[in-house]
């Protein structure tokens, strides 16, 4: 009971630590796609990132429940805690076998959102992932999600497209975006769940 006290503060220290970490890994992805560190930094002026606690009960029919259902992250890069439980799965793109990333400690996962997929024009791709539930022990996790600002529309970078590689997708803004996926994510997609291939553009 007492730790309430410390919550605001904690997560407030939290939050600036992998903000911080997240522009970090923003500027070597930036590097890595031969473009200068700070390339993507304006996107983020009015950032929208936040950050979701999630808790995962047992259940003694762990295989007629569902953790998180196969999504991929709609924003830029997640950086995500979890305990030593288990139960990310993240599908292999080889053979699309679900692989289960074994907890290390003192370690983040990082995913490459859908937007890093989009500016980098398929250079890098978002990783679909889902969370399975065990009928033993409860299992904590907290995804830091690093979005971009709300009016920032999203689309290949120019640098990286040319006449032989044209852009692969069309604009799309970002809140938008994300108010749709919001509407849709946790229903069991009676609504459409929109994707970065609706804005696709066909070869
Ligand atoms: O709990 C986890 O390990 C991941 C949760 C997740 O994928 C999400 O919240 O987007
Ligand atoms: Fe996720």
């Amino acid at each position: 009971m007492v730790y309430i006290f410390f919550y605001r503060e904690a997560s407030e220290e939290y939050a600036k630590g992998v903000e911080k970490l997240s522009f970090t890994l923003l500027e070597l992805i930036s590097l890595s796609l031969g473009l200068p560190a700070k390339r993507f930094h304006d996107f983020f002026e009015d950032h929208t990132s936040f950050i979701r606690l999630n808790h995962y009960s047992p259940c003694p029919s762990p295989h007629l429940a569902l953790g998180v259902g196969r999504h991929k992250d709609a924003g830029a890069l997640t950086v995500l805690a979890q305990d030593d439980v288990g139960g990310l799965d993240v599908k292999r793109r080889t053979d699309g076998e679900w692989v289960r990333v074994k907890p290390i400690p003192d370690s983040y996962i990082i995913n490459v959102g859908d937007i890093i997929q989009v500016w980098s024009n398929d250079r890098y791709e978002s990783a679909e992932h889902r969370v399975m539930v065990n009928s033993e022990r409860e299992r904590f996790s907290i995804p830091f999600f690093f979005n971009p600002s709300h009016y920032v529309m999203v689309k290949p970078i120019e640098e990286l497209t040319t006449v032989n590689n044209p852009a692969k997708y069309k604009e799309y803004n970002w809140g938008k975006f994300f108010k749709t996926r919001k509407g849709s994510n946790f229903k069991k997609l009676d609504v459409e769940n929109i994707q970065i291939y609706h804005f696709k553009i066909s070869a």
